[in-house]
């Protein structure tokens, strides 16, 4: 069943907000965590891509950058699906008769690029034995964790954030869908050596898309001109993808994902934690991270 068709339904009816589970430490929904088996047996095959972030590090960007490159610039044939039909995120398991991205990704023809939001520890081990491609994009954590709040107050599929002041701390401590962003960005730099990883940046990709894009091409070891390139530019700037409805999540049932509480695409900025955060927020946040964040070599810029 498609998302428009879906649209017609009377999900209102249907168990949403999704129950949440532990898993390993982790929080899940918890049909990710009774669907785990089938998850961690997921079969990799060696030409797929995989794109890894947490969430709200700019994954769908990501998506359609890859897209657009993998169809040589082609809008139109990026038109031809929601980017999360487009690319299935592996762990994602819903109630029948809602798509699954697990079960799109086992029925898709290769090539397939795929999406996940796991920590490295988590991804299915044939992904590693079969030496897949991996583009991780990481973005700072104040601004990650401001997406995560209005995404999970416009998402009725997650769980409810709370006050704000409350979220920051559920932040901190890891309870929240997908665990802690400082164990994820840590544990993804710390695996990039020993994988094909390339491991992007949000802040460096909104200061020079050019330069990132060509990190992409070269790690796809693709080659395009000039004038494509610029298409990909133009095409995944955060004015055009904000209007597009392949790319924006506007397609899902307003039961699902409210857009008049908040814009899956909000501000696309780096640097908006700073409308957010009290001094004195700023600056427990600041120690709690250091904390977290002492002996990695992984560093971030909070503006550009
Ligand atoms: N093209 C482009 N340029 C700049 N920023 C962009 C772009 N596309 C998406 N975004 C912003 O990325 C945030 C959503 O992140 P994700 O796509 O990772 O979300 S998800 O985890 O897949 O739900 C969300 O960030 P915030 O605006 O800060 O909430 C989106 O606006």
């Amino acid at each position: 069943m498609s998302w428009e068709e879906m649209k017609d339904l009377q999900l209102e009816e249907k168990p949403l907000p999704l129950e949440t589970k532990e898993l390993n430490g982790i929080l899940m929904t918890k049909m990710m965590s009774d669907n785990w088996d089938k998850i961690w047996n997921f079969q990799a095959k060696p030409d797929d891509l995989l794109i890894a972030t947490y969430t709200k590090a700019g994954t769908t960007w990501t998506q359609e950058i890859v897209d657009m490159i993998h169809n040589d610039g082609d809008v139109q044939k990026c038109q031809r699906a929601n980017t999360f039909d487009r690319h299935p995120f592996i762990e994602w398991t819903l109630p029948l008769p809602l798509n699954s991205g697990l079960d799109l990704a086992i029925k898709m023809p290769s090539p397939r690029t795929l999406k996940t939001h796991l920590p490295v520890q988590m991804v299915p081990p044939s992904f590693w034995k079969e030496n897949v491609k991996i583009i991780y994009m990481a973005r700072n954590a104040k601004d990650s964790l401001v997406s995560y709040y209005h995404f999970s107050r416009m998402n009725k599929m997650f769980p409810d954030p709370g006050p704000w002041e409350e979220y920051i701390e559920a932040f901190k401590a890891g309870k929240v869908l997908w665990g802690s962003w400082y164990d994820h960005v840590r544990g993804w730099w710390d695996a990039k050596d020993r994988h094909r990883i390339l491991y992007l940046f949000y802040e460096d990709m909104k200061e020079d898309p050019k330069r990132e894009i060509q990190k992409i091409l070269k790690f796809l070891e693709k080659d395009i001109s000039e004038e494509v390139l610029n298409k990909i530019i133009h095409h995944t700037s955060f004015d055009v993808m904000k209007q597009n409805p392949m790319a924006n999540y506007t397609t899902i049932p307003t039961s699902m994902m409210d857009h008049s509480i908040s814009p899956f695409m909000r501000k696309g900025v780096p640097g908006d934690w700073k409308n957010h955060f009290t001094v004195a927020q700023n600056k427990d946040f600041d120690e709690d991270y250091e904390k977290k964040m002492a002996g990695t070599t992984l560093t971030f810029r909070t503006t550009i």
